[in-house]
């Protein structure tokens, strides 16, 4: 297997950055930190953010629901499977590329459930009913409420960089339209990942990410020479990612960087040797739907041209996801153009 390095990423502490003092004013470390993260995420368009208002604890109680959920057999876990008609989108509930897909043999090897604001009553969620499955919907909304607020925060800190008022981009949240994926990559044989991968490469498509994952590991990053390197989980951190539209916004001066998930560094290559599962949860933070997404004007000058046309939020989101859905494996943006060869990535596995 080719070997790879580790990314460099900024810890951003996150307690610092929100930090104001009694007059409600920010202070020198808070500007420190928020800076920080400015110059950390168009650098890379990843960061470590520490200590995000979700502890430790609450995270492992997360991953306690979805274990065991993951673990109910396929036939309970697809009487909520995600479909177009159920709801807002083929990814909401239950999802199985590795099986369900239209293309199996090429698909992520993953399986994952699904969700966005609970209270959505147009377009509601789908949920088992069992005890575990309560539990899980009453801490997961915690968890979406939690993480609305950490997104606020960091696109204040970004708009603040820019000169832009903190509360600047706000509105284009208040729909709280982001997703959770609980998101489960089954233990597997080394083999499986000759021509495959857990999460083909490709970018986030909205505003920012977070992702929690377990202690294994096998997230990697594209760097700018276009080699990937791995990103390590670090107790206590989220690692935070610049999505598509956040990147057009800032007129692509943060990169929304392509990443995969890939074979654990450390384990066999054997073809036989067993790999262990893997479990992660992200929260795609999502601008409203019908936000119109275009540079910003404060980023935009004779010297530095919009390099990006105008697009509504929603309907960058539904290419992407019309992508997604049809070959079961995520695809960057212009997939075409992913130029490496690496030996997991989409080009081989799909050619
Ligand atoms: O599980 C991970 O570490 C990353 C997953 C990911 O990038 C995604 O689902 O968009
Ligand atoms: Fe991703």
């Amino acid at each position: 297997m080719t070997s790879f390095g580790k990314m460099d990423l900024s810890i951003i502490d996150y307690q610092a950055l929100a930090s104001k003092d009694a007059q409600s004013t920010r202070t020198p470390l808070s500007l420190k930190e928020r800076s920080r993260l400015y110059s950390a995420l168009k650098d890379t368009g990843f960061a470590y953010l520490k200590h995000p208002r979700i502890n430790q604890a609450t995270i492992d109680c997360l991953f306690g629901h979805t274990k065991k959920f993951f673990a109910k057999p396929l036939e309970e876990k697809i009487k909520i499977k995600g479909e177009l008609e159920k709801g807002r989108g083929p990814s909401q509930g239950y999802s199985n590329p590795a099986k369900l897909a239209q293309d199996p043999k090429t698909s992520d090897l993953k399986e994952f459930f699904g969700m966005y604001y609970d209270e959505d009553t147009e377009k509601p969620n789908q949920w088992l009913e069992d005890e575990g499955s309560k539990a899980m919907r009453k801490d997961l909304v915690a968890f979406f409420e939690s993480c609305h607020i950490v997104i606020l925060e960091l696109l204040s800190a970004l708009a603040e960089e820019v000169g832009l008022p903190p509360e600047a981009l706000h509105p284009y949240v208040a729909e709280k339209n982001h997703f959770i994926a609980c998101l489960h990559y089954p233990g597997t044989k080394a083999d499986a990942f000759q021509f495959r991968t857990r999460a083909a490469a490709h970018t986030d498509y909205g505003c920012l990410t977070l992702l929690f994952n377990d202690s294994k590991e096998g997230l990697q990053v594209m760097t700018r020479n276009g080699t990937y390197e791995y990103v390590p989980r670090i107790d206590d951190c989220a690692v935070l990612n610049v999505g598509d539209l956040t990147s057009r916004f800032f007129n692509g001066i943060l990169p929304s960087t392509v990443h995969r998930v890939v074979q654990p560094p450390s384990t066999s290559t054997d073809p036989n040797a067993e790999i262990p599962s893997r479990y992660s949860l992200a929260f795609f933070g999502h601008y409203n739907l019908s936000t119109l997404v275009k540079p910003l004007d404060a980023l935009v000058s004779e010297s530095s041209p919009a390099k990006f046309e105008p697009i509504e939020a929603g309907e960058h989101v539904k290419a992407r996801v019309r992508q997604l859905h049809v070959a079961g494996h995520s695809l960057r943006e212009n997939s075409g153009s992913v130029v490496q060869s690496q030996p997991n990535s989409v080009v081989s596995a799909s050619a």
